[in-house]
């Protein structure tokens, strides 16, 4: 029997092959769903001055209960040049910069106006320094914002703006060939024969990196030759190739001889995984291989727990796996056997259920899963009301 790489074991040689992608400065918005390639510090002081934070007129808190004189007006953008004293007001709107002198916002709801005088009409401020934002109370000037390795995500990226930046610097996409293999595959929507099966492992997968900073290129569909898999992988210009199917042991599973052919070097080839156990691993020249198991269930489960930590990590994610969290089981689990597994489950009221049927091919059952359960290689049977780990699907 052939021993297994626990799945911990063929992340880490995966990420082995890796060498880090070229740093490239790319404007705030081509710059999201990437990761921060350098520590991203402020290279203002945000708020820059003291502002308001509502509508209404800056006070001095020691003139309460007033009445105040309004002297003039601040906007946003625009704000008071003048000097102010003691029982003097200034119009103020919210974002606009507080008059020199005074140090509260009585809001326009607990204020009436009749001409220039301005009186109290309600409680007003409690304290000093009411409704206004501090100079810096955001952030101040040379703070370490984003720690590179960190997804730039859309409030990072609003962050990063804030901060003064115009362009980031993030690692250049990742090239990623994908093919699929199988004499029996034909484009979806095209009539399908006997023995004939739609191909939809390439448009899944091209789907799964959807939000990944990756550039695709299409291989199409290749057939069970090993010479025409040869040329295929030999002329592949990518970073990475994902290629799918034709991974096992029968007399059709070519991948691995064409790709050796090719002059790839396989570093792992079958894990302790469940669904994805004929996964391979590899390099040919600067191209890392990923050769997953043709079945969906199986091609969807690895893409989800390599292909894509792979890009992420390529991409300079600093924690590119997959966050599993615990749920509560609503049915009992039988005993997991050697590998790895990722069951395909449902939650409902907040419990999760394994779906009965978990064949690799079943892509009706995956369709419907919420959420995938990861069992530890031979954990024990578990009872409903236990505790489970589970792998959310978006
Ligand atoms: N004697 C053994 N047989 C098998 C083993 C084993 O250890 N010993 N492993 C099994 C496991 S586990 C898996 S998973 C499968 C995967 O094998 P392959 O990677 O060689 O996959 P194929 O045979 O090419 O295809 C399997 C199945 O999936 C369909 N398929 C393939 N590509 C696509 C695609 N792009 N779109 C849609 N469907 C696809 C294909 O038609 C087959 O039905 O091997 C077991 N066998
Ligand atoms: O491991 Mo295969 O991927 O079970 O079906």
């Amino acid at each position: 029997m052939t021993t297994l790489l626990p799945l911990a074991q063929a992340w880490s040689r995966l990420r082995a092959l890796t060498t880090p992608l070229a740093i490239e400065r790319v404007p705030l918005a081509l710059a999201a769903g990437r990761w921060a390639a350098e520590d991203i510090h402020a290279r203002r002081t945000q708020p820059s001055a003291d502002l308001s934070a509502m509508d209404g007129y800056a006070i001095r808190f020691a003139d309460l209960p007033g009445p105040w004189r309004v002297i003039g007006e601040s906007a946003a953008g625009r704000g008071f040049a003048g000097e102010t004293n003691a029982g003097d007001s200034v119009r103020i709107f919210t974002g606009a910069p507080l008059p020199a002198g005074t140090d509260t916002i009585l809001i326009q709801e607990e204020a009436s106006r009749e001409g220039d005088t301005l009186r109290l009409a309600g409680e007003g401020p409690p304290n000093s320094g009411r409704n206004v934002r501090r100079r810096g109370l955001d952030f101040s000037e040379g703070d370490l914002l984003i720690r590179a390795g960190e997804r730039l995500t859309p409030a990072r990226l609003a962050l990063a703006g804030t901060a003064g930046h115009g362009e980031l610097a993030v690692r250049r996409k990742v090239r990623v060939a994908i093919a699929a293999t199988g004499d029996e595959l034909v484009a979806p929507g095209a009539p399908v024969g006997e023995a004939q099966l739609p191909e939809t492992n390439r448009l899944m997968l091209a789907a799964q990196l959807a939000d990944l900073p990756v550039d695709l290129i299409d291989l199409g569909i290749l057939p069970d030759r090993q010479e025409a898999l040869k040329e295929a992988f030999r002329a592949v210009n990518a970073d990475l190739l994902v290629t799918s199917g034709g991974a096992s042991v029968g007399d059709h599973d070519l991948v691995r001889p064409a790709l050796e052919a090719a002059g790839a070097k396989i570093d792992f080839w079958r894990i302790a995984l469940r669904p994805g156990k004929p996964m391979m691993a590899g390099t040919l020249g600067d191209t890392i291989v990923l050769g997953l198991p043709g079945n969906p269930v199986s091609a969807f489960v690895t893409a989800l727990l390599f292909v894509r930590p792979l890009i992420a990590h390529l991409a300079g994610a600093a924690d590119p796996l997959p966050r599993t969290r615990t749920a509560t089981l609503g049915e009992p689990l039988a005993a997991n056997g050697e590998r790895t597994d990722y069951l395909r489950a449902e939650l409902r009221d907040g419990r999760v259920l394994a779906s009965t049927l978990q064949d690799s091919a079943m892509l009706q059952a995956l369709a419907r899963a919420s959420c995938l359960i990861a069992r530890e290689p031979h954990a024990p049977a578990a009872q409903t009301g236990e505790a489970v780990e589970i792998l959310d699907l978006a």
